[in-house]
């Protein structure tokens, strides 16, 4: 018979939930099991191995390789001269490596965790607080404890089509390390993973065929954004939008994907195939059943909004749930909020804080860049609330001028009679740092009048965009 350890706390994952331990946790026992995200199961999570980090350092190295061929029209000639791939690619996981096994190692050894073991492997539910959890190599072991906080996260979905997985395609967790680029990238997906990769992989000179079903990319933004982002990849990249792919197989050549475009059939061919369709929770690998645990259509755990699991709709003493296990955004400050919620109610029950108290923005680090907080423009004006919408172009301020932006905009949603902010929109030069002067203003109640003309804005820094979408609505 297997032996069954009990601890105070059992702690799922090392992504956003290795933040959970530390000094006010001391006098507790914990056990951490984790088993690892990628082909290679690496201790760290997503963001750091595999997600955020890694994407934005590639991000930003294709905005360098982006910059020549957009400098004609400031009056310099300069070209790419060359791609150097393993360099590029070794000097991100060469930063990032190291980190992931320094933290493992601090996890395993460091006496800050004399009260914490660090299990690796696949824990599954049993009963509602017992885990059994099996090793790479076969070993098991089952734990109890009297608090289990999950923070399993999300994994990449191949969706169902003929062919597709027997063709081995790339997901996000694997295209970052490849040992050469290709000379062709189909990215089947036209979410915010696909437009990223798209401007990643473009950028270093791959030819990118972009595959959307519909007929925009990036739907989840509002829909003046993402018409405007279908318009600027559509002149980048090849775009094949309104494509519904029926099968896909490995040819001599690379990867042929078959489906229909216009009521007819279309062929499709590249050296490799991206797919980014999706992520989905890791609720199946943990067995929540088991447990009793409530799920979505989707396979999220469901949770209250103090991040307590339930279980037919009440709550399941004593389990919590953070990041994209659970939460419908699957964003990286939405888990390292979640987590810091779940820590703050564990530590103090009698005082439990909420998770849903402010407004959840969105980055999306393709190029032009596109961020927004708050309602779409549809959302707002179904909601039935007189509102205000203001469009700044980029072309339209000062700097935008020195940078020759055509194409950025900012839109800005407010209740008409109150000026209170309901949703911001932006796409262009650093839009993902321009939102957060709104973000503040939504999160902490300040209507478009209490920032329009309140303080001064830097002339003629990028923000008189905001300042002018703003001014737009006092009118
Ligand atoms: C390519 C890409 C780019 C991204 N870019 C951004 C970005 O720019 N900004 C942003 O906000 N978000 C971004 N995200 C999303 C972000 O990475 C995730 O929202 C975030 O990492 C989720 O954190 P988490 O702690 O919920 O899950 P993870 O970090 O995935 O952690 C889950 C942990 O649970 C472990 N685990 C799973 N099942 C079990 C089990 N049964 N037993 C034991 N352990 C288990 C895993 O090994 C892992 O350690 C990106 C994601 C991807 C894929
Ligand atoms: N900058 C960021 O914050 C960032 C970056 C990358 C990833 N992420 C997170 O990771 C999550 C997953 O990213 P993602 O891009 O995989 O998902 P996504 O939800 O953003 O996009 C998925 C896309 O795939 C399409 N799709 C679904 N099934 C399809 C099929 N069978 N054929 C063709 N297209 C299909 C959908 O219509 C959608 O456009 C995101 O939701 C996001 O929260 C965030």
């Amino acid at each position: 018979m297997t032996d069954t350890t009990h601890y105070d706390i059992a702690l799922i994952g090392s992504g956003s939930s290795n933040s959970f331990p530390g000094p006010d946790l001391s006098d507790r026992s914990i056990v951490q099991i984790d088993r690892g995200v990628g082909p290679d199961h690496v201790f760290g999570g997503t963001c750091l191995n595999l997600g955020c980090i890694p994407t934005k350092m590639f991000v930003h190295t294709a905005n360098l390789a982006a910059t020549p061929a957009e400098s004609g029209r400031f009056g310099l000639t300069s070209t790419l001269q060359g791609v150097d791939w393993p360099a590029i690619r070794d000097r991100i996981f060469g930063r990032i490596d190291p980190i992931v096994h320094g933290g493992e190692e601090y996890r395993r050894d460091h006496e800050d965790n004399a009260n914490l073991t660090l299990v690796r492997g696949t824990a599954t539910f049993t009963g509602a607080k017992t885990l059994r959890v099996l090793d790479a190599d076969g070993g098991e072991r089952m734990i109890t404890a009297d608090t289990i906080v999950l923070g399993a996260g999300s994994r990449p979905v191949l969706p169902p089509i003929d062919g597709l997985a027997d063709a081995a395609p790339h997901t996000s967790d694997t295209i970052m390390r490849i040992d050469q680029l290709p000379a062709s990238l189909a990215i089947l997906g036209s979410g915010v993973i696909a437009v990223e990769m798209a401007h990643v992989f473009a950028s270093l000179g791959v030819e990118v065929t972009l595959i959307a079903r519909s007929e925009r990319v990036l739907r989840t933004a509002d829909a003046d954004i993402s018409a405007r982002l279908t318009e600027i990849l559509g002149e980048r990249l090849h775009l094949e939008t309104g494509f519904s792919t029926t099968s896909v197989r490995r040819t001599a050549a690379g990867v042929e994907l078959r489906g229909r475009r216009d009521g007819a059939d279309a062929v499709l061919e590249a050296e490799e195939l991206l797919v980014a369709v999706g992520r989905r929770p890791n609720s199946d690998l943990l067995d929540v059943e088991a447990a009793g645990i409530d799920t979505t259509e989707d396979g999220r755990v469901v949770v209250d909004e103090y991040q307590r699991v339930q279980s037919g709709g009440e709550v399941l003493e004593g389990i919590w749930s953070l990041g994209d296990l659970s939460s419908a955004h699957q964003l990286k400050h939405v888990a390292n909020h979640e987590q810091r919620i779940v820590r703050h109610n564990v530590l103090h029950p009698e005082a439990l804080r909420r998770s849903d108290t402010m407004p959840i923005p969105s980055g999306v680090f393709t190029h032009p860049q596109v961020a927004w907080v708050g309602m779409d423009e549809a959302a707002a004006r179904e909601s039935g609330r007189e509102v205000k919408v203001a469009v700044q172009e980029y072309a339209s301020i000062a700097y935008g001028w020195a940078m020759e932006d055509t194409t950025g905009f900012a839109k800005i949603i407010v209740d008409a009679e109150t000026t209170e902010i309901l949703g911001a929109h932006i796409i262009g030069p650093e839009a993902t740092t321009l939102i957060q002067l709104l973000i503040q203003a939504m999160s902490t109640g300040q209507t478009a009048r209490d920032i329009a003309t309140t303080q001064y804005w830097i002339h003629p820094a990028m923000p008189e965009l905001v300042e002018n979408a703003l001014l737009q609505l006092l009118d």
